[in-house]
């Protein structure tokens, strides 16, 4: 990754399931460092356009760059260990597993930082250590001990997202993270986020638009495949074709 070029480059991208056309020409710089937020109607192809980020689906043409690197059409694992990580929602979780077990198993997964060194007594400190700052960034050291099946919602999903960045990543995609939350959660689980995404680079899919106008400083709007506007907040509130195509009287 260059120190002044984006951390992600989306050029020209295409997917095709069959005759159906759903991304149809994407090209989008991420910046570094920044909240990216991507908005649109259902079925816009939002979901296709993170799969195809984090390798889930290979595109029919175009390119993906983390920072210098092509990743466009690699394996997801390959991604992953290049810095690009996505949530899951909480399908990651072992719910029978503690939260410190859960940390650790993530930060031990191959092709992460700890794996080459775990073997060793200093190396398996070394990920408890790493473990208890991860949990402690993600505000659930008083829960360390306790069964990850037996947290709240909102503190499955911090979990999940402690997973998401064991191993340092660099770039983190978010689908609709506040999905199946309440008024309260979705309050508290933005302002983690806010804190998680300091020095790191977010991509986000979120419906609800308070969370987007309050987390993000670019925000894209996809429409059917295609790109129809990238600004900061308030310049998607403003644009015409944005509030015509979308927004319309929520904005
Ligand atoms: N594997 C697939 N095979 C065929 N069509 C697909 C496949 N995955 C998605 N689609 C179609 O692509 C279109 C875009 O779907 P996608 O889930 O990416 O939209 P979305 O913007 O994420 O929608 P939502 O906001 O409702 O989650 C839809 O018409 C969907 O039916």
């Amino acid at each position: 990754m260059t120190a002044s070029g984006p951390a992600l480059s989306i050029r020209d991208l295409h997917k095709d399931f069959g005759a159906a056309q759903i991304i149809r020409g994407i090209s989008l710089d991420v910046r570094e460092g920044s909240f990216h937020a991507v908005i649109g109607p259902n079925g816009a192809g939002k979901s296709t356009f993170f799969n195809l980020i984090s390798g889930r689906f290979a595109p029919t043409s175009g390119k993906i760059l983390l920072g210098d690197t092509q990743i466009s059409g690699m394996r997801p694992y390959r991604i992953n260990r290049l810095g690009l990580s996505r949530s899951f929602q909480i399908t990651n979780i072992f719910n029978e597993m503690s939260v410190f077990e859960n940390i650790r198993c993530a930060l031990m997964w191959p092709g992460r930082a700890g794996y080459c060194f775990w073997r060793r007594a200093s190396g398996y400190r070394r990920i408890g250590a790493e473990a208890e700052r991860l949990i402690e960034e993600i505000g659930l050291s008083a829960r360390a001990g306790e069964k990850a099946g037996n947290l709240s919602y909102a503190e499955q999903r911090a979990l999940e997202v402690g997973m998401t960045i064991a191993g340092d990543a660099r770039v983190l995609l978010f689908d609709e993270p506040t999905a199946g939350m309440n008024h309260n959660e979705v309050e508290q689980f933005s302002g983690f986020l806010r804190k998680v995404a300091v020095g790191r680079t977010v991509m986000m899919v979120e419906h609800d638009m308070n969370v987007v106008f309050s987390l993000a400083d670019r925000v894209s709007v996809l429409v059917y495949g295609q790109i129809i506007a990238t600004g900061t907040p308030e310049e998607i509130r403003q644009d015409p074709a944005v509030r015509e195509a979308y927004l319309g009287a929520e904005a």
